[in-house]
């Protein structure tokens, strides 16, 4: 993949540099200026077995350099609500978000729910990503038994993973995120859920997992019973093998920066189980904080990666980016409550989620309980875009501003693949 081209800071780099201490900035705008530092020094994308790459048509978003487009505009616009006059730096009347999906796909959206329409992902790169991911699992990993294939591919990841990185330079790129996708939710599903999952011994396993993402560091005798331990069973071959192709088209600050988001998902997993284990419906605070971690998160935190640049990591660690992580990663995770409600309720035992424990702890009616997480998923929205386009108009250095795009635009996208994942989920009748 050719470097892409240095982009100049903004001309407000040294008004936000006051702010945010000049030592933090200087290294950003060095680091910007010096884009082929971040991938020249190592394969822009992963080499193991690397098959050719197909022609793929460029993308309008497909430019590193951060300029406003709608889906950043949107981010820059904030929320309309009281008070926030001062955070936005578009008018009220900036155009209007995205395009109107041209030929939509089928799915209807959650009545009342806040969120952002997507263009329809490129069908030429779905279709590949999807040929590519399945010749993954089967090959690479053998993720998957014979008759767990029309779940396969009813999870339509391809079609997923196009809609939230529509900027991917390559599908050599979207394979990064698909891969990672499918591994998490093969040790969500074959760990934790319905595909043989348990709360019991659920640490363990995690644990030994992580070390796949994580690897363990120890005398040569036990080492390589660690190392074999890594194909004994599909989550670990998805995670080990989902994992190389990571570093090797990461920095090393970006795999950790995934590898401590992994760790706080599998923490999110470890709280839930405990629950289930004891039977107990967390109050609703205590639900919220578990679905923190618990949390599409390590998803939006690797967009830098998959589009071919890279968030240093002082700036992703400032608290104001870490808030608006942590905000749109709820907003997208409660998302999933909402969309896999019935599905949830059909599952044995009570499956916690954000309605079934409002209505449980706040004696309300399901309808009720349901509703009333539609109104905590849009408050959670409307702060994600206040703080996003707060922290744009503070740091407005180009990888910043292209990562809160980023994270925005796989907001939308998510939301997008709930909706239209009607072979997966259906909305309750609550209206
Ligand atoms: C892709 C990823 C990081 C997943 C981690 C956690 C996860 C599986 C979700 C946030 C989705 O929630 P849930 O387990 O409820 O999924 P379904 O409702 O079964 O689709
Ligand atoms: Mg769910």
């Amino acid at each position: 993949m050719p470097a892409p081209e240095p982009t100049p800071p903004a001309s407000s780099l040294p008004a936000a540099a006051s702010r945010f201490g000049a030592h933090v900035l200087a290294d950003a705008a060095a680091r910007v200026h010096d884009m082929t530092a971040v991938t020249g020094g190592r394969p822009a994308v992963p080499s193991p077995p690397a098959p050719a790459e197909p022609p793929v048509p460029p993308l309008p978003e497909a430019s590193p350099a951060p300029v406003p487009d709608a889906g950043l505009v949107r981010v820059l616009a904030g929320p309309s609500g009281l008070g926030t006059e001062g955070l936005r730096l578009t008018p009220r009347s900036a155009p209007p978000t995205a395009p109107e999906p041209s030929d939509p796909a089928e799915g209807r959206p959650v009545p009342g729910l806040y969120f952002h329409p997507v263009p329809e992902p490129d069908p030429v790169r779905v279709e590949e990503v999807s040929r590519r991911i399945k010749s993954w699992a089967l090959d690479e990993v053998s993720l998957y038994p014979d008759d767990w294939e029309e779940d396969f591919d009813g999870f339509s990841v391809g079609r997923y993973m196009v809609a939230c990185h529509p900027d991917a330079p390559t599908v050599d790129h979207l394979m990064i995120a698909t891969r990672l996708m499918v591994a998490e939710n093969a040790v969500d599903d074959c760990y934790c859920e319905d595909h043989g999952g348990s709360p019991i011994g659920l640490g363990e396993r995690l644990l030994l997992a992580h070390t796949a993402l994580d690897p363990l560091y120890t005398t040569r005798e036990y080492q390589s019973q660690w190392a074999r331990s890594l194909h004994a069973d599909a989550p670990r071959r998805a995670y080990r093998s989902a994992m190389e192709y990571f570093v090797q088209a990461g920095s090393p600050a970006q795999a950790d920066r995934y590898r401590h988001d992994m760790a706080r998902l599998h923490m999110g997993y470890l709280a839930e189980a405990a629950w289930a284990q004891e039977d107990k419906v967390p109050e609703v605070w205590e639900y919220l904080a578990m679905r923190q971690f618990n949390n599409f998160r390590p998803c939006p935190t690797i967009t830098d990666t998959v589009g071919g640049y890279e968030l240093p990591a002082d700036l992703h660690a400032q608290e104001a980016m870490q808030k608006v992580i942590a905000l749109a990663g709820n907003a997208t995770t409660i998302v999933n409550d909402l969309y896999s409600y019935t599905k949830e309720l059909r599952t044995p035992g009570l499956h916690l989620n954000l309605p079934v424990v409002i209505a449980e702890r706040e004696n309300l009616s399901e309808q009720d309980g349901y509703l009333k997480s539609v109104e905590v998923h849009n408050e959670l929205m409307h702060a994600f875009e206040t703080e996003a386009a707060s922290l744009a108009a503070a740091c407005p250095v180009p990888s910043v501003l292209r990562f809160l795009r980023g994270v925005a635009t796989w907001v939308d996208g998510n939301h997008y693949w709930h909706r239209t994942n009607t072979y997966r989920y259906s909305l309750p009748d609550f209206w």
